[in-house]
């Protein structure tokens, strides 16, 4: 696979909803809150399939319905466009 261009976090969230820039560091963040456990761990067992396919993994956090989500790419040290994808699959899926 070749190695992703960093595109920056601002140019990332200019094509997304509802995601920030992470403090520190060129990453993007959203947190997503469901109806219960069951559904956030649905949604994040959807993410993780999806992920793996794509070779390109979320960090995340869960508590209960809530969903705390970081992207970035190791491979350029900072926000690709592989996030931005992946950001776009997570907002499709969690409704
Ligand atoms: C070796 C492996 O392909 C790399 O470490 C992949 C795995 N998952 C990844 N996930 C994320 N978010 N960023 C990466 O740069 C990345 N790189």
């Amino acid at each position: 696979m070749t190695r992703p261009a960093k595109i920056g976090a601002a140019a990332a969230l200019a094509q997304l909803e509802g995601w920030t820039g992470a403090d520190g560091k060129d990453a993007i963040e959203k947190t997503y809150r469901f109806a219960d456990f069951n559904a956030a761990f649905g949604f994040m067992t959807r993410v993780a399939i999806e992920a793996d396919k794509r070779d390109h993994h979320p960090e995340w956090f869960n508590v209960y319905n809530r969903v705390e989500v970081t992207l970035t790419t190791h491979d350029c040290d900072g926000v690709s466009e592989r996030d931005v994808q992946l950001a776009k699959f997570m907002d499709a899926i969690a409704g």
